[in-house]
């Protein structure tokens, strides 16, 4: 993936024209809609503008593309894009609260909520992040101990006593408390550790054949599930952070002075 393949829309152009710089260049994407390539040090992440979606994550060594964007998306606003990282919040659409910060090991994404109204105004949210997987080699971990509500037609609720969570059929599971760190082993050879500071639970979501592509990703997602109250004037964020918990060897030497990191607001 390139961050100088197509030929930009007349939006996109005009939008490289205003912010592109090094390590980041908006083009036309799916659908004509534009996106931004961000890229440092050999990895390269893209987000498009519509809902603020990070719908790539490669970074450098990485066998494929770490995320999912399912294929039966038509890329036509207002429908949200399905796949990659689209935030909800507190449904899924576009706002000015996300910061995607691409470093080479690590995807960075932070979000903040501002209340600019003056009344108090409660909302929960979500960064629905759709993984590209193997799902019969899939384990996550790090959710033992945790208190979880599925979502099934008659909810089971109880406290999650597996090590590691496989998915061997449909499974929709809200996890509470979940701790800071969890880690996804997506069946293809690589685990990805997704960090957090400030998502308070989890949510695993894999559909079976509700989605034909069901096989080739899981989601895995950090959320805020109880709604958070924000006084007039009041500030929520949060920060997601994705990194290669088994980075190959040869290139941990030579990016590990790198400070470099490429960033978009949106
Ligand atoms: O909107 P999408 O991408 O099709 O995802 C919907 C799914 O998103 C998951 O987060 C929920 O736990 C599921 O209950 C829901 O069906």
């Amino acid at each position: 993936m390139a961050c100088s393949s197509s030929c930009p829309s007349p939006d996109a152009a005009a939008l490289n024209c205003k912010f592109g710089c090094p390590g980041v260049r908006v083009e036309s994407g799916k659908g004509g809609l534009p996106k931004v390539c961000l890229c440092v040090d050999g990895s390269v992440a893209e987000v498009y503008l519509h809902g603020a979606c990070i719908t790539s994550w490669k970074p450098v060594g990485a066998a494929t593309d770490l995320l999912f964007v399912r294929p039966d998306n038509d890329f036509k606003p207002p429908k949200p894009i399905s796949g990659g990282i689209p935030h909800c919040f507190p449904q899924f659409g576009p706002g000015k609260i996300q910061q995607v910060v691409l470093w080479p090991t690590k995807l960075n994404t932070h979000i903040t909520v501002q209340n600019t109204d003056s009344k108090p105004f409660e909302f929960s949210t979500a960064l629905h992040s759709y993984f590209r997987a193997a799902i019969s080699g899939v384990q996550v971990k790090g959710l033992q101990g945790c208190r979880f509500l599925t979502k099934d037609k008659v909810p089971l609720k109880g406290c999650e006593r597996r090590d590691s969570i496989t998915f061997t059929g449909f499974y929709d599971c809200l996890y509470f408390n979940a701790p800071n760190s969890l880690q996804l082993d997506n069946g293809l050879g690589t685990t990805i550790g997704i960090h957090n500071h400030g998502w308070t639970d989890a949510v695993l979501w894999s559909p079976m054949d509700q989605i034909a592509s069901w096989r080739e990703f899981v989601c895995v997602e950090n959320a805020v599930l109880d709604p958070v109250s924000l006084c007039p004037c009041g500030t929520w964020s949060a920060e997601q952070i994705l990194c290669l918990t088994d980075y190959p060897s040869q290139h941990v030497s030579s990016l590990r002075t790198s400070k470099s990191c490429s960033s978009l607001s949106c």
